[in-house]
């Protein structure tokens, strides 16, 4: 049993913190966000995480996890302080370091005794160096200390799971000391452990992050391509992914990655490249082509409709993908607004982010958590997040409940052939169009 304090209660340190404290650890997670540190003490989780708030529950219950804003008391107190501070993009498109800087000053000011302190947010290669650097002149040699890097790998909407199974860890340390206790900490999760030295841990979270959005966006230009040509890029994206050097994940063709991540880690990724003189082609092609493919379904539907100007426009899904209500550089942010500017009248579908999403589309647009009802009498339908009930809507009723049967899907969720039979006009992203032979375009 460790005692361990996690700064940072969002994503990545609330989930964190409640697996550790689920595999025996004494856990206290800290924010200086008291709003989010009062809910969590009423039981009310600020996030929106599948399965999360049981387990939060009962580790509370039993007393292994417990939340602060008092940062330099759960500092003095543990053996382990993981940072999982955000590290948001900065103007230049590097990341922003300010809050884990904070974090070093302060856990620096408080050293009374060895402490293991680890990096969980994503950060530049040499930050470890940087936290190391802080704390050292903050403490004034008080106490000896170590710095480690433990990148985080989860994917939000199925964090626990991911953080409970996850496929690796990867540990950059400063001593030999500090990485085997953080391997030891990981061993209820894990058997398989990257052992490695600081920059090359943070080295492994960019380039893992980044190769995924490369996939991501290779797909989206053979999809592209595909549309010109007649083929059809699910199936094309199964006959590569059987390939095991290839593999079958992200290569779903879309409407582009958005959250969190991926749009702020590669462009850091470029800025790191370019900070020792390196020009990251490759990178800068896959933001280009995901910026591009996002208003994709807007071309499609102008396409089909002269103008928008009063048409009515069903958008299913606003969250960056299902299953989070993160509105953070989703897709639906980039396409909404140029419905509007188009003067579409939009009324939006989302079973939990709509919360989120007012605070970027205000009045601007309805809101509903009623799959068909906001699909009634629209001109058309369009599909940017593959919830669950979007994926699982009966196309029938679909059609009849649209006023002319056009479905645009961003997100590929339906078979061409269930399209064509309930009688849709069906565009979906790097596949043949389903026609429909009866005049309803006005
Ligand atoms: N969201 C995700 O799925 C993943 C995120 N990451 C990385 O993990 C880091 C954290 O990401 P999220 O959890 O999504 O961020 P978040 O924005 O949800 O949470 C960060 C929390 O840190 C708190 N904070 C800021 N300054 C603080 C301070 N001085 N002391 C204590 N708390 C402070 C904020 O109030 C906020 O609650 C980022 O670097 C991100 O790139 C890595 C893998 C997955
Ligand atoms: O560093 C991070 O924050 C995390 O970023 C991603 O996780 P996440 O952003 O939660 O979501 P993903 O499931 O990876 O999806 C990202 C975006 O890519 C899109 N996507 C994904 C897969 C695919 O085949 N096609 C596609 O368009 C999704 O719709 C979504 O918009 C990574 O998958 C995690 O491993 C990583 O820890």
């Amino acid at each position: 049993m460790k005692k361990i304090a996690v700064m940072g209660t969002g994503y990545v340190g609330l989930v964190s913190g409640t697996c550790f404290a689920e595999t025996g650890n004494q856990v206290v997670c800290c924010d200086i966000d008291e709003t989010k540190i009062t809910n969590l003490i009423n039981g009310k989780i600020p996030i929106y995480e599948p399965g999360l708030e049981e387990v939060v529950k009962r580790n509370v219950k039993e007393e292994r996890l417990t939340f602060t804003t008092d940062i330099p008391q759960a500092i003095r107190d543990a053996e382990i302080i993981y940072i999982g501070v955000g590290t948001p993009m900065a103007e230049s498109g590097e990341a922003d370091l300010t809050f884990v800087k904070n974090v070093a000053q302060t856990i620096g000011e408080n050293l009374n005794g060895y402490k293991v302190i680890v990096n969980k947010s994503t950060v530049p290669v040499g930050t470890g160096r940087l936290v190391h650097g802080i704390v050292s002149s903050r403490s004034n040699g008080r106490a000896p200390f170590d710095v480690v890097s433990n990148p985080e790998f989860l994917r939000e909407g199925s964090a626990l799971y991911d953080t409970m199974n996850m496929e690796r860890a990867v540990v950059g340390a400063t001593s030999d000391h500090a990485a085997d206790m953080i391997i030891e900490l990981h061993k209820p999760f894990t058997e398989t452990i990257v052992k490695t030295n600081l920059e090359t841990a943070e080295m492994i979270k960019y380039a893992s992050n980044v190769f995924l959005a490369t996939k991501i966006s290779y797909i989206n230009d053979i999809a592209n391509i595909c549309e010109r040509v007649g083929a059809d890029v699910t199936k094309v994206a199964e006959g590569m992914g059987y390939d095991k050097r290839i593999g079958a994940q992200f290569l779903q063709a879309g409407i582009g990655y958005g959250g969190s991540c991926f749009p702020k880690d590669s462009k850091a990724l470029v800025h790191i490249a370019e900070q020792v003189g390196y020009d990251f082609k490759l990178a800068k092609a896959v933001i280009e082509t995901n910026d591009k493919q996002k208003l994709k379904v807007v071309s499609k539907l102008k396409s089909i409709f002269p103008s928008l100007k009063g048409k009515r426009i069903a958008v299913l899904g606003l969250a960056f993908k299902p299953n989070t209500d993160d509105m953070r550089d989703a897709p639906s942010l980039e396409i909404i607004p140029e419905l509007v500017k188009h003067e579409a009248d939009v009324e939006a579908f989302d079973p939990i982010a709509n919360r989120a999403a007012k605070q970027f589309f205000g009045e601007s647009i309805t809101y509903s958590t009623d799959l068909y009802k906001t699909i009634e009498n629209a001109d058309a339908c369009v599909i940017l997040t593959d919830w669950k009930e979007i994926v699982e809507m009966d196309l029938d009723k679909v059609r009849r409940q649209l006023k002319m049967p056009i479905l645009i899907d961003g997100r590929n969720c339906f078979d061409l052939k269930e399209a064509e039979k309930a009688g849709l006009i069906y565009h979906s992203i790097g596949r043949p169009v389903v026609e429909h032979s009866a005049k309803v375009i006005q």
